[in-house]
């Protein structure tokens, strides 16, 4: 199968420091390749570079057949929002002052697609689609939990029906006992929309649970890709979103 993305050779700069050292690795339609490593070893500047939010030094980012290295921002645009970021920090994601149902519409409103007589029908649909009760749809972030602030992240990023998700530390700033609950989430959307993720953590243990392939960075370099874990038991049922 072609991957859906497919990195060869990225080197990202900040000043006169290489963060990010000639690396390449790909993510299948519905693939989870983890990208695991030490703090400041490159991860969200890979992060960037892919999402074309930092334009990369060198190397190419092949994602859904074009490569976005060589296409001005303007050519940018129609494809930015297959490829959609999820932060470890919902709350600062979704915007303080925003009510969650604003929030979610509006990557539909900035892609031009918000109908007013549909709209409010799919930000239902997605705020059910990421187990939230419609109610939550009327408050601010900080009314939220930290478990159900992301999974508005999520809904957000799926609003423009992407391909790609870029999770950058999704889960690292959720209380451990809801972490279980946001992670079977991401791996049921991925089942039932064909999503690939790239999954950046710096928990081994965790990648290795989560992701189909790990590429392990040190120091700006992939020093090893391997298979993860082999499958375990079925995830117990997602818990009652808190
Ligand atoms: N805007 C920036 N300006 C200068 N240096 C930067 C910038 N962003 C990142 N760096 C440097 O690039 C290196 C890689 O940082 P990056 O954030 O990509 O690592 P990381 O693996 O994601 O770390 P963490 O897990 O702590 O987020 C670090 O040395 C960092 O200090």
């Amino acid at each position: 199968m072609n991957p859906l993305l497919d990195v060869r050779d990225l080197v990202v700069r900040h000043g006169p420091r290489t963060t990010v050292d000639h690396i390449s690795f790909d993510v299948a339609p519905g693939e989870t390749l983890g990208l695991v490593g030490p703090s400041g070893c490159g991860k969200s500047s890979t992060a960037m570079a892919v999402l074309q939010l930092r334009r990369p030094a060198g190397g190419e980012v092949w994602f859904d057949g074009h490569e976005l290295t060589s296409l001005n921002e303007k050519q940018l645009r129609p494809l930015r929002p297959a490829m959609q970021p999820v932060f470890q920090d919902p709350y600062g994601s979704l915007g303080p002052r925003h009510r969650i149902r604003d929030a979610i519409a509006e990557p539909l409103r900035v892609q031009g697609s918000w109908d007013r007589t549909t709209g409010p029908a799919r930000v239902a649909e997605l705020l059910e689609q990421v187990g939230l009760d419609l109610s939550l749809g009327d408050r601010r972030p900080h009314e939220l939990s930290g478990g159900q602030c992301q999974r508005a992240g999520i809904a957000r990023a799926l609003a423009c029906e992407p391909k790609l998700l870029v999770l950058d530390e999704p889960v690292s700033a959720l209380d451990p006992s809801l972490r279980a609950g946001v992670l079977n989430l991401l791996a049921e959307l991925q089942e039932r929309l064909d999503l690939g993720y790239l999954f950046i953590c710096h928990d081994l243990a965790l990648v290795r649970h989560f992701c189909d392939r790990v590429a392990e960075m040190r120091e700006g370099r992939i020093v090893r890709t391997t298979p993860a874990a082999p499958p375990s038991p079925p995830r117990s049922p997602a818990a009652t979103p808190r």
